[in-house]
């Protein structure tokens, strides 16, 4: 089993890399302050592994070898062999270091580093949904709707930022006005309940969209995530709109109701692939409304600012700003480190 060093910094070059199921995303960091060396995006399916994909598409066109990685997987880290969610590939950091050439490999949890770029980010990476576009040294919040719904908390405390994994996109999710009481009993539940991810994300646009025409009787048009979205921001389909404007308050409540846990005073952030794709909804005002929603703290929630997280790149971003000053960050390496 892995060995557990603590709060000793990975050692320069570092190779960072945001592993999800379509795609994978890499840079090298020659050392603490320089800018990182980038490389294009690979496609997981190219790849029968993620060892021939890190050896032709990285080590093979740098020059420079990695002495060590930090990977983001989605899932959890429990063993010596760690498959990805959604993709065939497993990541053996054993194999790795025998093969590969790297002398230390740290795996964490694909919203630990969406966490830790919350920390880290930049105003240009960000764009503000309310009125309110600074935010003070908090704890935070990320919530990423893309395939599957990521709910990271940053807790921030003795001058350290402790990025807690956690599995929030999974809460109930109930109705609360007239116009839900009609639509919910018409969602696609999972074991007899509805949680977040049953509608914030990809396949849950669809879900909410489809719920709505059984609820009003009328006939599913779209199957596409898209082209709900699409559809929703032309104005072009009243269904896709009232999809849109929906999925943007319940995240909105989802939002509000992470930030109560995590007391967020520093902002709730978005991030996935869909927050960035539908900004203009976010901007409405159903999306702060429900955030602000949450008597008896109402007057509490208008104070915490909420962001849709613009940087392409967050996570290798949350990623590098760990390696560089691993001392700012709780990042646990219990169980999930492991040195030649
Ligand atoms: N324009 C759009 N509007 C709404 N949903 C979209 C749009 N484009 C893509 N999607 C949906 O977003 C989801 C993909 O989200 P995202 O890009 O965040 O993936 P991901 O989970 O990060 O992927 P990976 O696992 O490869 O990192 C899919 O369900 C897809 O159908």
């Amino acid at each position: 089993m892995p060995k557990s060093p603590e709060n000793d910094h990975m050692p320069f070059p570092v190779l960072v890399g945001d592993i999800g199921g379509t795609n994978a995303r890499f840079w090298i960091l020659t050392d603490a302050h320089g800018a990182p060396k980038e490389f294009p995006t690979i496609q997981t399916a190219d790849f029968p592994t993620i060892d021939q994909a890190i050896q032709d598409r990285i080590l093979d066109k740098s020059g420079v070898q990695p002495r060590s990685a930090i990977l983001a997987v989605a899932g959890p880290i429990k063993d010596d062999e760690i498959p990805l969610t959604n993709c065939p590939w497993v990541i053996r950091p054993k194999a790795m270091i025998s093969e590969l050439g790297f002398d230390d490999v740290l795996v964490v949890n694909d919203f630990e580093a969406q966490a830790l770029a919350a920390a880290s980010l930049g105003r240009d990476d960000r764009q503000p949904i309310g009125a309110l576009s600074e935010n003070s040294l908090g704890s935070r919040v990320i919530l990423g709707p893309g395939t599957g719904l990521g709910v990271g908390g940053l807790l921030y405390t003795q001058h350290t930022w402790f990025p807690v994994p956690g599995e929030g996109g999974h809460v109930d999710l109930g109705p609360r006005s007239e116009r839900d009481w009609q639509i919910f009993p018409h969602v696609e539940q999972i074991d007899g309940r509805i949680s977040g991810e049953q509608i914030l994300c990809g396949r849950g646009i669809v879900h909410l969209y489809k719920a709505i025409c059984a609820a009003d009787g009328i006939e599913a048009v779209w199957t596409d995530p898209a082209e709900v979205t699409q559809h929703a921001l032309a104005g072009s389909d009243p269904v896709c709109v009232e999809t849109m404007t929906l999925f943007v308050t319940y995240l909105g409540r989802l939002a509000g109701d992470m930030a109560l846990v995590f007391m967020a005073r520093g902002g709730v952030f978005l991030s996935g692939g869909i927050s960035q794709r539908i900004i203009p909804l976010l901007h409405k005002p159903e999306f702060r409304a429900a955030f602000e929603d949450k008597a008896p703290h109402s007057a509490m929630m208008k104070t915490i600012p909420t962001f849709v997280v613009t940087h392409p790149q967050a996570a290798l971003s949350g990623l590098s700003a760990y390696a560089r000053t691993p001392s700012s960050y709780g990042v646990k390496h219990e169980g999930r480190r492991w040195q030649r």
